[in-house]
């Protein structure tokens, strides 16, 4: 067996670690053809002389809203003075204030003293240089929901969008962004706001893990020389992030497991790296799926683990009847608590020729344990039992 020569403390396998880095807007956007366009039609009134029209992004986490809309506001930069691109991240910046500092800084080029500004002058600052230059804003409020926890949606959309009643400026477009499914933020719109407001609403589903694929591949060949990763390995990466339906854990898997290969000292990822960055970068999203069961419900996630560790039958009529001797719950009961995680992702439930469905566990099991395990009762695997309360 060859084996590659070890790496020098003072090289790296990152061609580019900034690739790897949230904020990161890569050269090409994968598979975001149909919300690129969407989004390019709503700006476009706006460089023949109009106004822009509004928008609502909704899609669950990680499924390439802000990158959509960053990428747009970039090449929008770079292509005419006509149109000014604000992004705003309402996750820091949420007040009337805070939100408008924030456009004024991007619209003006600098910000505004932090003392003896009020508001009427930052939004007179915005629009002075708008009207100066003829040129229409274009707003982006990502986290959209976080104004609304603030209670300042409805006030801040009246004003950035009637920004034309009080000066001479063209109607700004606002495009709203949200990872909160539950939440309607155009229905989240009074009357006098959805006059001005009326979104298109433009949906971001979950990445498929071929997309994910490509879209790894592609942060791999950008961000890092070349066979550092084995194709294999990044097919498992992407499966993991699949599961999890967040492409920025496949990002960070694949940074986590390269950085493990350099710290060893190793010109290649090994599939001990992935499964060793896997735990790191996934502990959390599985302690958050955990969080949301109920105690009996963790008992069985812990039986289950104990159980897969073992290597025994897992067909779920088994477990079913193996969980009787340690958990007093009926079948109904059982179904209903194994139902609840598959819902938290923690298990699935996979149909088997013939013989039902096998309860297969996410995650690794002794992971899954100790995400689990409460103070009064351990799980631990192998070996070990769960008492389930009723
Ligand atoms: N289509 C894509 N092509 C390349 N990279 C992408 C794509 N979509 C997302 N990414 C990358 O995935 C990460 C997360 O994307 P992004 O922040 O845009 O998701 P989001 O939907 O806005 O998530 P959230 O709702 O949690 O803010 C970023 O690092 C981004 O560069």
């Amino acid at each position: 067996m060859t084996h590659s020569p070890l790496l020098r403390s003072d090289q790296t396998l990152f061609r580019d670690p900034d690739v790897f880095e949230l904020t990161f807007v890569p050269e090409h956007l994968h598979h975001r053809d149909a919300q690129v366009k969407e989004l390019a039609f709503l700006i476009s009134p706006a460089l023949r002389g109009g106004s822009a029209l509004s928008a609502v992004l909704r899609g669950p986490p990680g499924t390439g809203k802000t990158t959509t809309v960053r990428r747009i506001f970039r090449e929008v930069r770079e292509e005419t003075k006509k149109i000014v691109p604000a992004y705003v991240n309402c996750r820091h910046d949420h007040t009337l204030l805070a939100v408008h500092r924030s456009i004024f800084t991007q619209v003006v080029g600098y910000a505004p003293p932090s003392s003896g500004r009020y508001l009427d002058e930052i939004k007179q600052g915005i629009a002075t240089r708008l009207h100066d230059h003829d040129a229409a804003l274009v707003v982006c409020l990502d986290d959209a929901d976080d104004l609304i926890v603030a209670g300042t949606y409805n006030t801040l959309l009246y004003q950035i969008l009637r920004l034309y009643e009080k000066w001479d400026v063209r109607k700004a477009g606002v495009f709203a962004v949200t990872s909160n499914l539950d939440l309607n933020l155009g229905a989240e719109a009074d009357p006098s706001v959805w006059s001005v407001f009326h979104p298109t609403e433009i949906t971001f589903l979950p990445y498929s893990r071929t997309e994910i694929r490509e879209i790894l591949a592609d942060r791999a060949q950008q961000g890092l020389y070349p066979r550092v990763v084995p194709k294999p390995l990044l097919d498992r990466i992407a499966g993991i992030a699949a599961g999890e339906q967040d492409i920025r854990i496949g990002i960070d898997l694949l940074r986590a497991a390269v950085l493990l290969a350099e710290k060893d000292g190793r010109r290649r990822v090994t599939h001990a790296d992935v499964t060793a960055a896997a735990r790191a970068v996934t502990a959390p999203a599985l302690r958050n799926r955990a969080a949301g069961l109920s105690e009996a419900e963790r008992a069985l996630a812990c039986w289950i683990a104990e159980r897969s560790h073992d290597g025994a039958d897992m067909a779920s009529g088994t477990v079913f009847e193996a969980a009787q001797e340690y958990l007093p719950v009926g079948k109904t009961t059982y179904h209903e608590h194994l139902n609840a995680l598959t819902r938290a992702g923690i298990v699935d439930l996979v149909p088997q020729k013939g013989r039902g469905r096998e309860v297969r566990l996410r995650y690794d099991a002794g992971d899954v344990a100790a995400a689990c395990s409460s103070p009064d009762r351990t799980c631990e695997t192998p070996n070990s039992t769960c008492e389930i309360p009723n």
